[in-house]
């Protein structure tokens, strides 16, 4: 699903507007009616108060639609205008209308700040500032936010949490609601998925106001969000006719002594995901555990016993991953060196990899276009220094995507695989999956997808998609805390079987059961 700027939604509703011969009135009009049926089916009439807060533009536009909605259903509604400018909207000004025909007055709040209070378990519908926003709140905006905020109601936000850019960190955190829920017209918010930014927001949820679906499609833009459409669409089916030469041979180059078991952890992974052949290279001391764990895998020895000081690679090979558990040594610096001078194939590189790469810059250059970086943000921090926001770390991100021709999975709650100028959010996932060895399956699990001969786009977001998916579904029995890495190996399959799942039409399922009971 494609993630629109505030410019693109602004020009699809102008699209939509031209294309259906329909009003921006009647759109907001949707999109009031929308943000109702949510509530209405919750709240069934229920008397409690509703606190309806609008700006002077469409958001506020929205929320006194909603508010006359509300009314009209016999809710006990207050509305609020947050007077903060002399602009409003046209639309802004026909809800008004609307509803002091309805004899629904609203309270006018300006810097005089006169402001009534709001209740714990009320209901506050934040519509002040939706994705117009273009500057911090003036202070006696803020202290009418921090009033909503304190009040310890239930703050439903239209659109986006008041106070919140789309594509820009906060000055303060005073300036923005916290919303426990974020009814977000038609395409999720940049915002959302950022660490420093999502904290101002419990949930959201998606209305479909029905913008042209095919201006959406043609929009270029420079996010998507992954869900399981998205990645069913990737998949390749297996042959009947194949054998394990047509899956590939990957290999996976880490560990060093006492760090045996992420190469484990990898080498299942990359196998669980479908390679046709896995060999593992590693120090001597990784011999026995290696070949007592996996049967499946094949193992290749260094002459080192603690750590790895040359990498040889097998016939046929057509995919390395490497870094897992490889440790910092000289011998180790020096193997990647000289393996890096000579080889052309791809590379999946991850952990120590990365670390190593990171105190020796020059060798980024020897990696191969088209290659896959897997580091969570410490490590990403290494290679290409710090950030002061979120948004800035993903420029960074993409610039270090093009630099290196190759895709970067930057890791995090949202992961998000970075390619060709774009960057694809991860839907997947949870907390369970803070847990060592986590990193270590991922990195596997797209080595083994590479070496099926999914493009390295394909296979990161593919693989980081049906990681989160399969801790997703492990969860459901066993909880956050139990989540080990091996765990989620295990749910490679339940992830796949999963994703082709079809959502039975509860229509017909009933249809059925009521014949099987006549
Ligand atoms: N397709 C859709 O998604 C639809 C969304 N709708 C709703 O419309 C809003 C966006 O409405 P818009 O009028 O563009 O913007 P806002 O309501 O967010 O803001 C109104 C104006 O406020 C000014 N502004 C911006 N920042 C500040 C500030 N810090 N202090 C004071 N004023 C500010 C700005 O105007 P300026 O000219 O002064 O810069 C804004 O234009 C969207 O979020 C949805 O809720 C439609 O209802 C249906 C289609
Ligand atoms: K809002």
């Amino acid at each position: 699903m494609k993630i629109l700027s505030a410019k693109q939604v602004h020009e699809a509703d102008n699209f939509t507007i031209q294309k259906y011969g329909i009003t921006s009135d009647m759109l907001m009009e949707r999109a009031a009616d929308q943000v109702f049926n949510w509530i209405h089916s919750r709240l069934q009439g229920n008397p409690i108060k509703i606190h309806v807060f609008c700006g002077i533009g469409n958001n506020g536009g929205d929320g006194l639609a909603v508010a006359r909605m509300l009314k009209e259903h016999d809710y006990n509604v207050v509305v609020y205008v947050v007077n903060y400018s002399e602009k409003r909207s046209k639309d802004f000004l026909i809800n008004l209308d609307r509803l002091k025909e309805r004899k629904l007055w609203p309270e006018f709040i300006d810097e005089n700040l006169h402001l009534t209070s709001i209740g714990k378990d009320d209901v506050v519908i934040d519509a002040i500032f939706g994705i117009g926003l273009n500057r911090d709140p003036e202070p006696w905006v803020v202290k009418v936010l921090s009033h909503i905020n304190a009040s310890g109601a239930f703050v439903l936000s239209v659109d986006i949490p008041s106070g919140l850019f789309m594509e820009q960190a906060p000055s303060s955190e005073e300036n923005v609601i916290k919303a426990d829920v974020v009814l977000s017209f038609q395409t999720p918010k940049l915002s959302f998925f950022l660490p420093e930014t999502a904290s101002y927001l419990n949930h959201w949820e998606l209305l479909d106001i029905g913008l042209d679906p095919e201006f959406i499609y043609n929009a270029p833009t420079e996010y998507q969000y992954i869900g399981k459409p998205e990645v069913a669409a990737l998949y390749r089916p297996r042959l009947k006719f194949s054998h394990k030469g047509t899956y590939g041979h990957a290999l996976i180059v880490g560990g060093s002594y006492g760090k045996i078991g992420a190469v484990q952890l990898a080498a299942k992974a990359t196998l669980t995901v479908g390679a046709g052949l896995v060999s593992t290279y590693v120090p001597a001391c990784g011999y026995m555990p290696l070949q007592t764990a996996l049967p499946e895998v094949m193992v290749i020895t260094d002459e080192q016993n603690k750590q790895i000081s040359a990498v040889e690679v097998p016939e046929k090979v057509n995919v390395i991953c490497l870094g897992m558990g490889l440790g910092l040594h000289d011998d180790t610096k020096i193997a990647l060196t000289n393996f890096l001078k000579k080889n052309k194939l791809p590379l999946a590189l991850d952990a120590d990899a990365l670390n190593l790469l990171s105190a020796n810059r020059q060798l980024l250059k020897l990696v191969p276009e088209g290659s896959v970086f897997t580091p969570h943000p410490k490590e990403f921090e290494r290679l290409v220094g710090t950030w002061s926001s979120d948004f800035e770390k993903l420029e960074k991100a993409k610039k270090f995507s093009a630099q290196t021709k190759s895709v970067l999975v930057l890791k995090g709650a949202h992961t998000i695989c970075f390619y060709n100028g774009v960057g694809y959010i991860n839907s997947t996932g949870n907390p369970g999956m803070a847990t060592g060895g986590s990193g270590d399956v991922l990195a596997g699990m797209v080595t083994g997808l590479i070496a099926q001969g999914y493009d390295v786009l394909a296979a990161s977001v593919m693989a980081t998609y049906l990681h989160g998916l399969s801790a997703d579904i492990a969860v459901t029995t066993i909880g956050y805390e139990a989540l080990t890495a091996s765990k989620i190996i295990e749910g490679i399959g339940a992830a796949f079987v999963e994703l082709f799942k079809r959502e039975q039409p509860q229509q017909q399922g009933q249809q059925q059961q009521e014949r099987a009971e006549q």
